[in-house]
């Protein structure tokens, strides 16, 4: 078992990776190319936030089986090119939340009362407060875009503060915010209206990139607060910077800049904003808590056991995994289908097994599904292991039933997403040698092979829409691959399922959401 450590990470986390009989060499100042030249030798790789563990790496790496993540986000580590070869990718979510929360109220109270500054002004031997006044948390809103592990944290301390807690996160059930005493929003423009603060905890995904930019600014109170101790780029920085210019926001603290790992953000250029080279988990605390749980996960890849943080591989041995692997992959398809067509809140999941899958062990099956359906807003915090804990968190329950017996199918699964106020189900098939086929949507019949790339369209039932829709993913530059409708004979709509060769533009699915006759048009990526 050869470790490399490309990054610092804790002694105890060395210590432990030793005494389970790793070879460990500590190199946390290579360059890019001596690391090329190196990491053949490998069997394990250490990192943290600044290695790009990429193709280029891959292609190297001809030993390598496991990539540990010292830390939350794997957003430098190419999970495709991970899974394509068979290497596990593991990481430690919980280890350093509450030192990230704790930042983030640092950089919240160092903001509102100036601290850096009147610290500078003093190490300059000048006693003046001139210019600096604060302001107080006490009676104050806190808008928190966000409310999962971090966020709810920073929520419970705020309240100690004497704060009102508004959060938007589509995503969280009703429960979980009253559990929480938060406020929901269920729009980001009405928590823009009302916060005095606002402070972000997204994971960095296609739709919070940015999520935050001039046309929220431009609506919220003046003199607002803004806090991002999550990723780079959730908020915009240019938009910010301007909001700063216009003094529509007073002030802002960041922990994670444009540009890292180099100083070069616009945003040190601001007398108002207190900047931290992305020193959320930089605590003792979380440091051990990350370094002493990575080292145990390595090792426990490199024998072969069961991984409990395994960010891109189901943790079975091969034997069941070779049965139950083409389920596997129809649950995850699944599974992921809900949220990027609907955004209500799941509050209960319900998965119907019936015919030959019903035998077998599907609690697994029932896991990938949970991992799909949470998976195009959580990214990479949600896993095989970790599945089900999340679920609970998120205040969702989740039923199982077997049947044995099913109309026309030799086995099918059907998922029943419950939200506050509709459901949604999806259904599909095995065959062959693994082959899968979505059979239904909300009571439309397909027979569908997912792809990559999918339309999924509702309209009315009448002539000249789906030509329309044709026309404009043309003129989108889009080719169909396939194309199936179901229709109700009972219902005056109908359901289009379009498998297509790229992905679709924004400014395309609004013309084709546009079109008079399609109620609503969504692009599927699996
Ligand atoms: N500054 C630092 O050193 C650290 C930063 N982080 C970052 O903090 C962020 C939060 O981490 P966790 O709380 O562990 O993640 P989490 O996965 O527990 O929570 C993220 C929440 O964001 C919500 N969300 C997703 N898309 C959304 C959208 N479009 N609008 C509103 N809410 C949305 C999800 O429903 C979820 O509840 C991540 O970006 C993570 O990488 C984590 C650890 C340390
Ligand atoms: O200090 C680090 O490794 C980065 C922490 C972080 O952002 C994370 O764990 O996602």
């Amino acid at each position: 078992m050869k470790v490399l450590i490309s990054e610092p990470i804790a002694q105890k986390g060395i210590e432990k990776l030793i005494e389970e009989g790793a070879i460990v060499d500590v190199k946390t100042s290579l360059t890019r190319q001596e690391l090329l030249e190196v990491i053949g030798g490998y069997d394990g790789l250490i990192v943290r936030s600044n290695t790009m563990v990429n193709e280029e790496l891959y292609k190297k790496a001809t030993q390598l089986k496991v990539v540990g993540r010292a830390g939350n986000g794997v957003d430098n580590i190419d999970m495709d090119g991970a899974t394509k070869r068979g290497i596990i990718v593991v990481n430690t979510p919980e280890s350093n939340v509450v030192s990230a929360c704790e930042l983030t109220i640092g950089l919240l109270l160092a903001t509102c009362r100036n601290i850096p500054q009147l610290h500078n002004r003093l190490q300059e031997r000048v006693w003046d407060r001139s210019g600096l006044k604060g302001i107080e948390l006490q009676g104050k809103t806190v808008g928190i875009v966000g409310l999962g592990r971090i966020g709810s944290l920073v929520a419970t301390r705020l309240k100690s503060f004497g704060m009102n807690i508004i959060a938007y996160d589509p995503y969280i059930s009703d429960t979980r915010f009253k559990h929480l005493g938060v406020e929901k929003k269920e729009k980001l423009a009405d928590l823009m209206k009302a916060a005095d603060i606002l402070t972000v905890h997204t994971p960095k995904t296609e739709e919070t990139y940015g999520i935050i930019g001039k046309e929220q600014f431009k609506i919220a109170k003046k003199g607002l607060v803004v806090i991002n101790c999550a990723r780079a780029g959730i908020v915009n920085e240019e938009a910010l910077g301007e909001a700063l210019k216009e003094k529509n926001v007073a002030r802002a603290g960041i922990d994670v800049p444009e540009g890292e790992p180099q100083a070069t953000s616009l945003l040190l250029d601001y007398e108002n904003v207190i900047i931290t080279p992305h020193a959320g988990a930089d605590t003792l605390e979380a440091q051990d808590n990350v370094g002493i749980t990575i080292a145990q996960e390595v090792v426990s890849a490199l024998r072969g056991e069961m991984v409990p943080n395994a960010v891109n591989l189901p943790t079975l041995p091969t034997r069941e995994l070779e049965t139950v692997k083409a389920y596997l992959r129809l649950g995850e398809t699944l599974g992921k289908m809900y949220y990027q067509l609907e955004k209500e809140a799941v509050e209960k999941v319900e998965i119907i097994y019936r015919g030959e899958v019903a035998a077998l062990e599907t609690s697994v099956i029932s896991l990938a599904i949970l991992k799909g359906l949470f998976e195009p807003v959580l990214k990479e915090r949600i896993n095989y292991v970790n599945a089900n804990v999340i679920a609970k968190s998120r205040g969702v329950t989740v039923t199982e039933i077997k049947e044995s017996a099913v109309d026309n199918y030799l086995t099918l699964i059907t998922v029943k997403v419950i939200s506050k106020n509709m459901e949604f189900t999806i259904s599909g098939t095995v065959f062959g040698k693994g082959e899968m086929r979505i059979s239904e949507i909300n009571g439309y019949e397909f027979d569908v092979n997912p792809t990559p790339y999918m339309l999924i369209a509702e309209n009315m039932d009448k002539p000249g829409v789906v030509g329309q829709l044709g026309t404009l993913l043309g003129v989108g530059k889009v080719n169909i691959a396939t194309m199936q409708l179901g229709r109700k004979l009972t219902d005056s709509r109908a359901m289009m399922v379009l498998t297509v060769d790229s992905e679709i533009a924004k400014e395309t699915l609004e013309f084709l959401s546009g079109v008079e006759g399609i109620i609503k048009a969504r692009f599927v990526k699996l």
